[in-house]
């Protein structure tokens, strides 16, 4: 049975490598995947990983039908065995439901990859819809981790280093961006905290929490 599947987790654990590697294993059996992405850090009509590997996609605009994108691609005679969808966070509800509609009605599989949560740790419209409609949602296996050690669960959007919470929900980055706008995965209780690795540094270093001498 065809099924939609979303691979989630927070930014930096694998996705995208995920994704290259689901698509190295079907073409290199012959299959032919059509491949979407929004918004990705390489740029337009790209799919990225951070260990250095990029193809070529289809860039989803606003309000593409992607169904429609299918139907009329193989009615124009070309192939598609199945449909990966990275930075499917940033896809539209009615796109994700055209993602579902191709599962049924034109019996591929669709392989759908994003974060589910915002810098604010709210969903994604378009990864809410997909935890709606999803046949699986899988949690990559590979842990991001939290500067404490535990595991990754929340993304922080920051600012030389500390944590916002104000702003819009979508402002394409990357982590390790020390002096500009970035992002740092968190455990829940260091998001709450709004406490980076950072901000714990600068925490340690202050006079204040220094152990006070004795006599
Ligand atoms: N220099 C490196 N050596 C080994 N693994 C790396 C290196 N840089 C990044 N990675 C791996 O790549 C992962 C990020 O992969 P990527 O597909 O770009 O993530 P995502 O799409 O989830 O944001 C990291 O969690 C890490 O496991
Ligand atoms: C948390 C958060 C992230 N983004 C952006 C930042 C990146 O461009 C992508 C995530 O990419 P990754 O391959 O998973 O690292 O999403 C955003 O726009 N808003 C946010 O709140």
């Amino acid at each position: 049975m065809p099924e939609l599947v979303f691979f989630s987790g927070t930014m930096d654990c694998g996705k995208s490598t995920l994704a290259l590697q689901i698509e190295h294993n079907r073409s290199a059996r012959g299959l032919a995947g059509m491949i979407f992405t929004r918004d990705d850090r390489a740029g337009e009509g790209k799919l990225s990983s951070r260990l250095g590997l990029v193809t070529d996609a289809v860039e989803v605009e606003d309000g593409r039908d992607l169904y429609g994108y299918l139907v009329d691609h193989l009615s124009q005679g070309g192939r598609a065995d199945y449909v990966i969808a990275d930075e499917a966070q940033f896809l539209a509800p009615d796109q994700i439901d055209q993602l579902a509609r191709v599962v049924d009605d034109l019996g591929l599989d669709v392989y759908a990859f994003g974060i589910t949560t915002d810098f604010r740790s709210k969903l994604f419209p378009g990864s809410q819809r997909l935890v709606e409609l999803a046949d699986r949602v899988e949690v990559l296996q590979v842990e991001a981790l939290c500067w404490c050690g535990a595991r990754a669960t929340h993304n922080a959007r920051t600012i030389r280093g500390e944590m916002v919470v104000e702003g819009a929900q979508v402002v394409v980055g990357d982590v390790n961006q020390a002096d500009a706008l970035g992002y740092e995965v968190l455990c829940r209780r260091h998001h709450r905290r709004r406490m980076t690795a950072a901000s714990a540094r600068a925490a340690a270093l202050s006079p204040d929490v220094l152990p006070v001498q004795q006599g």
